[in-house]
């Protein structure tokens, strides 16, 4: 079967008279974000103690495309990542997924959307410790009720480089297997969407390299959108494009690949 690209196609149909035919047929095509966030602010607790966390932040992110989300500690980060994944309600705003609004979503659905779309790599892992890698990977998909193909949890591993570690627990792992078995298990159901919250903030420099290789495959092979929280430039240099927030509002949006270095200056010149 053909495969679609991800696009929105908008067919605007007009009647005229005499003969209530149809007099045109407009066709627009327009690339559907893979994530929208429309003047989202979240704000937690009330009166004075009321902190905006995000403050009508408006922001997509295209199929296929890599963002770094930078900017310095309590800059709104993980509460951006948390708003578009659907895992916190925003206070004012709209947030889109694939297509699919979340705020009307009732828990059920929104979960369900989470599972079938959505793919979460974290900086602790948060593998299930009594499970092997292959039982890890396999997890998301049990959870939506579907088994495994053939030999598709071996295909994951082998694509992380553990082939030969599907029996092994994450405890006899160590912390750059584990996260690539995370990231074996956020791309298993081959969600249109991977959050990344600082995924390599636990590892050292060559297993993050290895990380960042993965979600990069992610982006580039198989068409999926990564959004990454980090500090570090080295792993923003990964991707396509960095937001920096401050204050709970973006400040800057630096599109196309930047070197570490040149990441490192903007990111001294905003804090
Ligand atoms: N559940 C919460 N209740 C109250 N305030 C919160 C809550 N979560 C976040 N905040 C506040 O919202 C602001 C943004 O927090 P957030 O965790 O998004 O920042 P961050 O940029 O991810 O920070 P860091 O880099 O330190 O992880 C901070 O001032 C934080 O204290």
């Amino acid at each position: 079967m053909l495969a679609l690209p991800p696009t929105l196609v908008v067919v605007r149909l007009c009647r005229s008279p005499p003969r209530g035919w149809l007099k045109s047929v407009t066709t627009t095509l327009q690339t559907r974000q893979a994530v929208e966030l429309h003047g989202v602010t979240r704000r937690y607790g009330t009166g004075e103690q009321t902190v905006t966390a995000l403050d009508r932040v408006s922001v997509g992110f295209a199929p296929a495309s890599f963002t770094a989300v930078m900017g310095p500690s309590g800059s709104g980060k993980s509460t951006l990542l948390h708003c578009a994944a659907g895992l916190d309600r925003v206070s004012e705003g709209r947030v889109l997924i694939d297509g699919v609004e979340l705020g009307p979503l009732r828990e059920k659905a929104r979960t369900r959307l989470r599972r079938d779309r959505i793919g979460f790599v974290f900086q602790a892992f948060n593998l299930v410790g009594a499970l092997t890698a292959a039982q890890n990977v396999e997890l998301p998909l049990r959870l939506a009720g579907r088994r495994a193909a053939v030999g598709q949890v071996d295909a994951m591993l082998a694509e992380v480089g553990l082939a030969d570690r599907a029996g092994h627990r994450p405890s006899e792992l160590s912390g750059g297997q584990q996260q690539r078995v995370a990231i074996a298990r956020a791309l298993a159901t081959r969600p249109v969407v991977v959050f990344a919250d600082e995924p390599t903030g636990a590892l050292d420099a060559s297993a993050s390299r290895e990380v960042l290789r993965l979600l990069r495959v992610a982006v580039d092979r198989h068409a999926q959108t990564v959004v990454m929280v980090t500090h570090d430039p080295l792993a923003a240099a990964y991707a396509d494009r960095v937001l920096f927030l401050a204050d709970g509002a973006i400040v800057e949006d630096l599109h196309g690949p930047h070197g570490a270095e040149q990441i490192a200056t903007r990111m001294a010149a905003l804090s």
